[in-house]
């Protein structure tokens, strides 16, 4: 029986290398053992990839942390809402008006839009760490993720940003008025986004609570004190 622990792989080939010298086998037959157990080497590093949950509202500071994160500790950083954007304004784009219309009105669109998109930027990134943000935001989201996705890669936690509803919304409106050209920075799609948020994303967030893999973080403070949470956080739990 193979194992595919290292040292026993290291075993495997001392065996062969044996075999050779003695003249016992022929090289056909060490070709096969060859095969075997090279393949038996490659399994034990074909890990599957690594994926954090980024959640919180609209305006918490998720995007800015993640691209910190994602400069610190090496992962690749896929928001949802900008794969969403992207996809929106791609010329011949199926889904186009209905993303506009979604984010208009502060909805969340139907998953298997949204993880065909994540699944596609996994599959193109060649990194195994991601930090997907935005992300499962209602029922749909974690079903559907559940269903394509949970058993290919291997979900370490979910950070939670902590953010008062009057920070979230002051944060958006300041990104509108700096021009983040959203068609979702103002105050009227706000108020949708806010009821979007506690209606459907803080269950999914007490969901994670209650199973335990959720990281909160106060999301209040500047930037930088955000950060060292979160670094501490990554470092916490072996990155
Ligand atoms: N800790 C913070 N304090 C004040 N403003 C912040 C903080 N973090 C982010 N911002 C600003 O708030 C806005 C929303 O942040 P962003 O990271 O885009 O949030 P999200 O991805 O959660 O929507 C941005 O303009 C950003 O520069
Ligand atoms: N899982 C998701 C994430 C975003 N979205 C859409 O994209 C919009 C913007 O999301 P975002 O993550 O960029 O922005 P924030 O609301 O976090 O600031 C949401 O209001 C939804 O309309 C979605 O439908 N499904």
């Amino acid at each position: 029986m193979l194992s595919c622990s290292l040292g026993s792989q290291w075993n495997n080939f001392q065996t062969v290398s044996l075999l050779f010298r003695q003249r016992q086998a022929t090289i056909q037959q060490l070709d096969h053992i060859f095969q075997h157990y090279s393949n038996g080497i490659m399994s034990s590093f074909a890990t599957k990839a690594k994926v954090v949950f980024v959640l919180g509202g609209p305006g918490a500071g998720k995007g800015t942390q993640c691209s910190r994160i994602a400069d610190r500790f090496r992962f690749t950083h896929l928001s949802t809402g900008d794969l969403l954007r992207e996809e929106g304004s791609r010329e011949g784009s199926q889904y186009g008006t209905m993303i506009e219309e979604h984010m208009r009105d502060g909805k969340i669109l139907p998953v298997d839009v949204t993880c065909s998109l994540l699944e596609k930027a996994i599959k193109s990134s060649g990194n195994s760490m991601f930090l997907i943000d935005g992300f499962p935001r209602n029922q749909d989201n974690l079903d559907g993720w559940n269903r394509r996705m949970s058993s290919k890669v291997d979900m370490q936690f979910v950070l939670f940003f902590d953010c008062t509803e009057e920070d979230c919304v002051k944060r958006c409106l300041k990104r509108g008025l700096n021009g983040s050209g959203r068609i979702d920075d103002n105050l009227e799609t706000l108020k949708k986004r806010i009821q979007t948020y506690n209606k459907h994303s803080l269950p999914i967030i007490q969901y994670f609570q209650g199973t335990g893999q959720i990281k909160t973080i106060d999301a209040g403070p500047d930037a930088d004190q955000v950060f060292s949470q979160v670094e501490s956080a990554f470092l916490a739990s072996g990155f």
